[in-house]
């Protein structure tokens, strides 16, 4: 679900954070409206903002993992980890990882990829949140989800700053990636957003 729609609907943080991410058109590709969180980052009291809506809603729901993927999850998700007394587990793009790791391949907006987990960083039974700064086609997400269950977590949320309702790209290439995603009740504004069967909270909608 948006945070708006779910006790913070007229809070100020959340036109602070939103109002300094910068949107650069056909980045990296033609036609991508690309949501830059760098102006976020330089902005103390927003990015502050970000955080501390996270760790109010996450502090008391027992989670002892904090996912982040990378590069922009990293950003975000390693101080709601210390934040929330729970370890940070980076999910890295293929052959970062020194140690074993099990892996997800993923479809992308512009591209394919592929993320990676050590071996040992998550235990059975654990409780996780996946943290990433954008949710577009849920793909990224979606891997991330396969791959801390394979591990034995259960997932207890994911959570973007930025939810991009539509995703630029033909259709019949968006329902297929829907499709792969399993994408349920995808950025409905009533009820929650669904993504493989797990809760899906984000900040904010895109700028245009
Ligand atoms: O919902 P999806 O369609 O899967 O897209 C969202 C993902 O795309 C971006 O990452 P990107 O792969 O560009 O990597 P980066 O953070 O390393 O730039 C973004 O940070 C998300 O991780
Ligand atoms: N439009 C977008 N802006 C920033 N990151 C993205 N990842 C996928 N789509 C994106």
């Amino acid at each position: 679900m948006f945070a708006a729609e779910n006790g913070l609907k007229g809070d100020p943080r959340l036109k602070s954070i939103s109002d300094a991410i910068r949107v650069v058109p056909h980045f990296p590709k033609p036609g991508i409206m690309f949501q830059d969180i760098t102006t976020l980052l330089l902005d103390h009291k927003a990015f502050k903002n970000t955080v501390d809506i996270f760790v109010d809603r996450y502090k008391d729901m027992n989670i002892s993992v904090v996912a982040g993927v990378e590069a922009r999850g990293f950003m975000f998700g390693t101080p709601i980890a210390l934040a929330i007394g729970a370890k940070f587990v980076p999910l890295r793009k293929p052959k970062k990882l020194p140690g074993d790791v099990i892996s997800e391949a993923y479809e992308l907006e512009y591209g394919n990829d592929r993320l990676e987990m050590h071996v040992g960083a998550v235990n059975l039974g654990e409780r996780a949140l996946i943290i990433d700064d954008l949710v577009a086609t849920g793909g990224t997400l979606s891997a991330s989800i396969k791959l801390l269950e394979r591990a034995g977590a259960e997932v207890v949320e994911c959570a973007c700053v930025i939810g991009l309702p539509e995703v630029k790209t033909d259709q019949s290439d968006l329902l297929r990636k829907l499709d792969l995603c399993r994408v349920e009740s995808f950025f409905s504004k009533q009820g929650q957003n669904r993504l493989n069967g797990k809760p899906l909270y984000i900040l904010v909608e895109p700028r245009q």
